[in-house]
């Protein structure tokens, strides 16, 4: 086993100086982004630099969702976002979920230049993550176990050796895991395949998303996710948009458009919904 890279190291000093696990997911919808942000030159760049300056204290990483940010004002508040998180000291996880022939998935690693690690896509083989596990002090976190209610449909399909397709994977990237760069994504949703992965990979640290908006298992998620302490527990909306309910509690009635008028309301609450996860999280890692 590889010790862990550049960015393992990384991560794991944040962890461990900051005490926490939580991977902050910035899902910036426009559609759910508050009102008097929206006239903005970059609104999402706006949302996001209020997001940061009040959870990065319990930020082990931030995680945007590519999907989020792909057309040109997106991409440029992408890079702003970026930069701001590195300002500070957080390392920054772009959940792409890529991976393509040779020369098209060169070009998708490419989007590593700018971020810390990424999300990839086992589905076509060794050779369509070749050019993302290539970079070797970068992050890759390789779908597994996804969180969502068809990550059974095909994750789950038994094989001829009598072992689901999701431990497969496990078991390829540990395989590929040459450069101590690989980590899998595993639902909180699926408690009992996170169990089972972590004692088929010991080793590999696991990015786990589903908690918070998607109900997954907390406990679970830290009790099978980190690898000698190193792994992330993911939550975008329940923290970023948190400041909706509370939101609704201080603006009469409730409504969406009243809540997203609730002034800078909202980044007081992720910071609190931050903290409140950072701190349950850190309950089952003691
Ligand atoms: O299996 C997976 C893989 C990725 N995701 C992504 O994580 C966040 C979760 O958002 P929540 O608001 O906390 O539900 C989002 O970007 C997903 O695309 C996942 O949920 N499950």
């Amino acid at each position: 086993m590889p010790e862990f890279n550049a960015f393992f190291k990384r991560l794991r000093d944040r962890i461990e100086s900051r005490d926490t696990v939580v991977s902050v997911g910035l899902d910036a919808d426009l559609d759910r982004i508050p009102e008097h942000l929206l006239e903005r030159d970059l609104p999402r760049w706006a949302f996001n630099r209020r997001i940061i300056d009040a959870t990065h204290e319990y930020a082990a990483c931030y995680k945007p969702n590519a999907a989020f940010y792909e057309d040109a004002d997106g991409w440029r508040s992408l890079r702003e976002t970026v930069a701001y998180a590195h300002g500070k000291d957080v390392p920054v996880l772009l959940d792409a979920k890529r991976a393509d022939i040779g020369n098209t998935a060169r070009q998708y690693a490419e989007l590593l230049e700018h971020v810390d690690a990424i999300t990839a896509n086992p589905y076509m083989g060794r050779d369509s993550l070749e050019p993302f596990l290539s970079k070797a002090d970068k992050g890759v976190f390789i779908l597994c176990r996804t969180s969502n209610p068809g990550g059974a449909d095909l994750q789950d399909l038994e094989l001829d050796s009598g072992e689901p397709l999701y431990r497969r994977v496990a078991a390829l990237a540990d395989l590929w895991n040459e450069r101590g760069n690989v980590g899998l994504v595993v639902g909180a949703t699926a408690p009992d395949e996170l169990a089972d992965l972590r004692e088929a990979v010991p080793d590999l640290p696991f990015l786990v998303p589903g908690v918070g908006a998607q109900g997954g298992d907390a406990e679970a998620a830290v009790d099978h996710g980190l690898a000698d302490g190193v792994g992330l527990v993911n939550s975008s909306r329940g923290i970023i948009f948190a400041g909706e309910e509370s939101g609704s509690q201080s603006v009469s009635g409730g409504r969406a458009s009243e809540v997203r008028d609730a002034g800078e309301d909202f980044a007081k609450a992720s910071g609190q919904a931050a903290k409140r996860l950072r701190d349950r999280l850190n309950r089952y890692r003691e």
